[in-house]
């Protein structure tokens, strides 16, 4: 059950993308309340698709919201990055198709990024795409997955590999279940966060940077803010460019050298949030090395990371050669070219192919194997 918050705030904003726009709701106790979800859902069959983890903690509540107007079932599915696979979305479509679901039914989304992606994805590709709801329960999926319309699943040889740009028609931010959140994943989320004032909003990084303490305790009004400030950078960035083909890709930062971590390290051992965390560090050293970023702006980054309690290096020994030819498989490599998402300057982030010597430098004093 999500707890109503009294007296805090509630911030709405929309995704413009045509008929395909959608709101964003921030507030507290939201996703119990049955008319958060007045004019998301078209018709009457709803598939809650949720985890073992979340669904004790949150699905009565949403089940019973929605059953009054609803015909609703929940599908709770294994926790874990390393579920986030072609296997465990095979078991949504069983679900779909024994229960006899049609084009008109709606899946809810109930979890973290990993349930979001899955889930979304499920949705683009049953029966040629059906709606789907985003009810984010981790402040990285409250910041930045929710949001946009990237939904897939993992390939032994990369993250998100295999995946569908599909849009919901809302997301329900509700800070209210971010109590129960353990605090390594609240601090994984914090890496998105970060990342918005790295690409392009230097204010917000200062923001955080006078605000970190009260972020980290989880301050109502303050989480409130910092999930507004980051969905109003991503819906700008997804409005421009939903498919990626130009700036949408700046909410790429670290993200080349986190996935290639995550991956070697078999998607469990490192969070997502924690491999993009090392990954601008490692981003930042590269533009340091092209003259962009000096040391002391290097450092300002490494200490904003450390404060949010994320690492700024890889966990252990990796090889060079192995993260270096996972990084050669990054969606963005273009005419057979890794292009790298880098910081000119604090806050503000390009996509570039000329970083000549500096990647490899980057690589080798980060991987030393
Ligand atoms: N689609 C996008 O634009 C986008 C953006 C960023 C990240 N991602 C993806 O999101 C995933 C990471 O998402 P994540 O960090 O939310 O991880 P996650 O979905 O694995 O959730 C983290 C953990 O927290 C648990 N949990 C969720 N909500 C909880 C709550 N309220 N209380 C207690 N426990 C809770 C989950 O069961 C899980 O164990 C990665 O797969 C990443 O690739 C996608
Ligand atoms: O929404 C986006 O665009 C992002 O890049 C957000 C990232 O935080 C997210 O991790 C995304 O899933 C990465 O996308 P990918 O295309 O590199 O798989
Ligand atoms: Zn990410």
């Amino acid at each position: 059950m999500s707890v109503a918050l009294e007296n805090t705030t509630r911030a709405d904003l929309r995704v413009e993308l045509g008929e395909r726009s959608y709101d964003i709701v921030i507030a507290g106790g939201l996703i119990d309340q049955p008319d958060a979800y007045n004019g998301a859902i078209r018709d009457k069959r709803v598939l809650i698709v949720t985890n073992e983890t979340v669904a004790p903690l949150y699905a009565a509540g949403v089940n019973k919201a929605l059953s009054a107007t609803h015909d609703v079932d929940t599908l709770t599915l294994p926790d874990g990055e390393q579920y986030k696979t072609l296997a465990t979305l095979d078991t949504i479509y069983d679900r779909l198709l024994e229960n006899g679901y049609g084009r008109d039914a709606t899946i809810v989304a109930l979890g973290g990024g990993v349930i979001g992606d899955i889930a979304g994805f499920a949705a683009a590709s049953y029966q040629r795409g059906i709606d789907f709801v985003q009810l984010p329960t981790t402040l990285l999926a409250q910041v930045d997955s929710s949001v946009g319309g990237k939904t897939g699943v993992n390939h032994r040889l990369g993250k998100n590999m295999i995946g569908a740009f599909h849009q919901p028609t809302r997301v329900l931010a509700d800070v209210g279940v971010l109590d129960s959140l353990p605090a390594r994943e609240f601090a994984a989320g914090m890496a998105e966060v970060i990342k918005y004032g790295l690409i392009r909003d230097r204010p917000f990084l200062d923001w955080l940077d006078a605000n970190l303490a009260a972020i980290n305790n989880r301050e109502p009004e303050v989480l409130i803010e910092v999930i507004r400030r980051s969905c109003a950078n991503k819906a700008e960035v997804v409005a421009a460019d939903e498919r990626e083909a130009g700036q949408r890709a700046l909410l790429n930062l670290g993200h080349t050298y986190g996935h290639a971590l995550e991956a070697e390290l078999g998607y469990g051992e490192w969070l997502h949030g924690e491999a993009v965390a090392a990954g601008m560090c490692m981003a930042a050293d590269t533009a340091r090395r092209l003259g962009w970023l000096d040391e002391r702006q290097c450092e300002h980054i490494e200490r904003i990371i450390s404060a949010a309690h994320l690492p700024v290096a890889p966990p252990r020994e990796l090889e060079c050669a192995r993260i270096r030819s996972l990084m050669a498989r990054d969606k963005k490599v273009a005419a057979g070219t890794l292009r790298l998402v880098l910081m000119r300057d604090i806050g503000e982030a390009v996509v570039t192919r000329d970083y000549g010597d500096a990647l490899d430098a980057t690589l080798k004093r980060y991987f030393a194997k």
